[in-house]
């Protein structure tokens, strides 16, 4: 990629980078990658934050545009050495169809793919997700798992189907010819939750959590535990990776990884009580106050509603079938291949990514 450590040759481009991932990526590859001459922002939504960014020694270039636009894409990529391929539809919740899920997250990344091909860029690492493992349906619990550990992968909801195409289509890229004769070079990441500065739907429970009178009410057992991964530490792996996917090629092409960091395993609630209770919040009960088969038949009925009221509005709360399935199953990551493969070492502690949450959380406090 580069000859000389400290000039500035290197062109990015990160796809989804006005996102709740992206944006943390956008900043952390001008704070922490010397070599950078120009970053490309690619997203559907620029966002406005995006004007600061372009005062600095770094060219930014701001590019409004649709991944499944294979024509976009190619002009965007053009000329880049690194493709940071964030951009996706991370629903879950039913608010757009399979198709267009499909659609954006499995023909976007063959049009990335396609596009570093034809116009010959090298280097591409998608953004995938622990959701390409699991939890599955049969709901199986996956704990303290590494990237060897066996596990039935299997899906029927559109996000992670669509997770997992995208990221065997990546993998299966490493080594196709680009433009000029050389081999592409791709890997995976796949963060479990991620959470942190500008984590919906952490604001989302603690308004829901003000709206009740600062009480937010157990539904899930204490004992189901979470892999959760603070954004920070994300963009750091993926920066990261970006700079050693040149002289490790032979060991990190074709790679997945697990983002992972030093955050302590806990339940889903428990976990975001970190942040809420520090925020004035209250999670009531030790154990959960409805029996669990009265969840099921809440997310049955939110699914019923949800169809039904589909032609007049879009009604998509956060509990469904799929969500309570997630929420109540293990699923915790225990592993050091990255840290093996190219010394990732987390860039910020466990107490310094709460405290960011939690100022976070408490600054953001008025934007519902
Ligand atoms: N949030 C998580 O907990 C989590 C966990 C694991 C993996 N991921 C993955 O990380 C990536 C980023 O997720 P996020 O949480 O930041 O989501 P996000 O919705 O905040 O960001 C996604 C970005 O992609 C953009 N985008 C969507 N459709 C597009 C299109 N057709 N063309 C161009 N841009 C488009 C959006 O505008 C948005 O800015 C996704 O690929 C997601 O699957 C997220
Ligand atoms: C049962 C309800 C009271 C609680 C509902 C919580 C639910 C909305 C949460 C629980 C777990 C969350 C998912 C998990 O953190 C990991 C990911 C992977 C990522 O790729 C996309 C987001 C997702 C699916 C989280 C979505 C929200 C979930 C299901």
């Amino acid at each position: 990629m580069a000859n000389s450590a400290q000039t500035q040759e290197l062109v990015y481009l990160v796809t989804g980078g006005c996102g709740f991932l992206g944006e943390h990526v956008v900043r952390m590859l001008l704070q922490r990658e010397p070599r950078l001459r120009e970053l490309r922002i690619f997203d559907l939504h620029l966002g406005p934050w995006l004007e600061e960014l372009k005062t600095g020694p770094v060219q930014v270039t701001a590019i409004q545009g649709d991944v499944t636009q294979a024509h976009e894409v190619a002009a965007a990529v053009a000329g880049a050495h690194v493709v940071i391929h964030t951009a996706g539809l991370v629903d879950v919740f039913g608010k757009t169809s399979p198709e267009t899920i499909h659609e954006v997250n499995v023909q976007g990344t063959q049009n990335v793919i396609e596009a570093c091909v034809q116009t010959g860029t090298r280097f591409l690492i998608y953004t995938s997700s622990m959701e390409v493992v699991g939890p599955n349906i049969k709901g199986q619990p996956f704990y303290r798992g590494n990237e060897n550990t066996p596990y039935e992968a299997v899906h029927r909801h559109p996000y992670p189907c669509s997770k997992a195409l995208a990221e065997r289509l990546v993998l299966e890229a490493n080594g196709r010819e680009v433009l000029g004769g050389l081999p592409l070079v791709t890997c995976a990441l796949r963060p479990t939750g991620i959470y942190g500065e500008g984590h919906q739907i952490m604001k989302d429970f603690y308004h829901q959590g003000l709206r009740l009178g600062g009480r937010l009410f157990r539904a899930i057992p204490a004992s189901v535990e979470h892999g959760r991964v603070y954004v920070g530490n994300v963009a750091w792996m993926h920066v990261l990776v970006a700079r050693e996917l040149e002289h490790r090629a032979a060991l990190m092409g074709g790679q997945v990884y697990f983002c992972y960091d030093n955050s302590p395993y806990k339940s889903y609630e428990d976990f975001n009580m970190e942040f809420l209770g520090p925020c004035g919040l209250r999670l009531v009960g030790t154990r959960p106050l409805m029996p669990y088969w009265l969840l099921v038949l809440l997310a049955a009925l939110n699914t019923l509603l949800q169809w039904l009221l589909r032609p007049l509005l879009l009604y998509a709360p956060l509990l469904n079938p799929y969500t309570l399935a997630v929420a109540n199953t293990t699923f915790t990551v225990s592993t050091d291949k990255a840290r093996r493969h190219f010394g990732y070492e987390p860039l910020f502690s466990w107490e310094e990514s709460r405290t960011r949450t939690i100022h976070w959380v408490q600054t953001a406090e008025g934007s519902a």
